[in-house]
């Protein structure tokens, strides 16, 4: 039976997923609260790993070197850069990740891990600076699936910061450095330990907030939460009856 992980940092990004799915808890997952589903022919394994890099990165681990995963999905929510054509309420997939504030404060300006030429990943003819490249093909046939799902999604960029941009000039920032769709504090450490693993590793977020100066009453969480969860639940059934164009 093929075994998927869904990773996300707080409770609330997998309930709807744990309901519908009707998942059980799961005990052997060491700090990483886990729930096991059936979904076809496939073993859902839901993990919440708690905010940020160490504990993405940890949890993946963590579950790589116990479950050994065909695939891994981070999801959660995220905040959406001016100019991706994303809205709140949307989807956003990752086409690759990036350790976005990994680097060095120069007189002239902030500059990545290439300046320091300490690649974070290095292996199979590739030395990773920043960047985490994802699986193409799962991130298209995903976009696909949301689009014909009846969602509005962006595949594109995401960065992944280990500070929540609060205003509109530190997301000018951050976009002067990388490209970039979506913002968030778990997936390029997620994505870094599944590629150290050679696991495919897909990344879909829904979008709760823009990154613009900080104004709560701006964001919808709930929103955001409940749509990627929906949007999973539709892929993770089409995976399982096996519906071309999936995988
Ligand atoms: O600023 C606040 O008071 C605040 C209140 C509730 C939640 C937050 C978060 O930053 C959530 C962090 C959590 O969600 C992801 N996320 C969502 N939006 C963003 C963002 O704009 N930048 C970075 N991360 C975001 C993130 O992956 C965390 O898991 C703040």
């Amino acid at each position: 039976m093929s075994r998927i992980i869904v990773t996300a940092s707080t409770r609330m990004e997998l309930s709807e997923l744990l309901a519908a799915t009707t998942a059980c808890a799961l005990p052997g997952g060491g700090h990483v609260p886990l729930h096991r589903a059936e979904v076809g022919g496939f073993e859902i394994l839901f993990a919440l790993t708690g905010i940020g890099k160490v504990n993405a990165a940890s949890a993946t681990t963590l579950l790589c070197e116990r479950y050994a995963p065909d695939l891994v999905i981070n999801t959660g929510c995220g905040g959406a850069f001016a100019g991706a054509g994303l809205a709140v309420g949307d989807l956003a997939v990752a086409d690759s990740e990036c350790l976005a504030d990994e680097g060095v404060t120069t007189p002239t300006g902030w500059r990545g891990l290439d300046l320091i030429g300490i690649p974070v990943y290095e292996g199979r003819g590739e030395r990773l600076f920043n960047r985490i490249p994802l699986d193409q093909e799962l991130a298209r046939r995903a976009l696909d699936c949301a689009t014909a799902g009846g969602f509005d999604a962006v595949m594109g960029p995401f960065l992944t910061v280990s500070t929540c941009s609060g205003t509109t000039r530190q997301g000018e920032e951050l976009l002067r450095r990388f490209p970039g769709v979506c913002e968030n504090m778990e997936g390029a450490a997620v994505a870094q330990v599944a590629l150290m693993y050679g696991v495919p590793c897909l990344e879909v977020r829904g979008i709760s907030n823009m990154v613009e100066d900080r104004d709560l009453s701006r964001w919808d969480l709930k929103r955001a939460v409940g749509q990627v969860q929906r949007f999973l639940g539709l892929y993770l059934e089409q995976l399982a009856a096996g519906r071309p164009g999936i995988r």
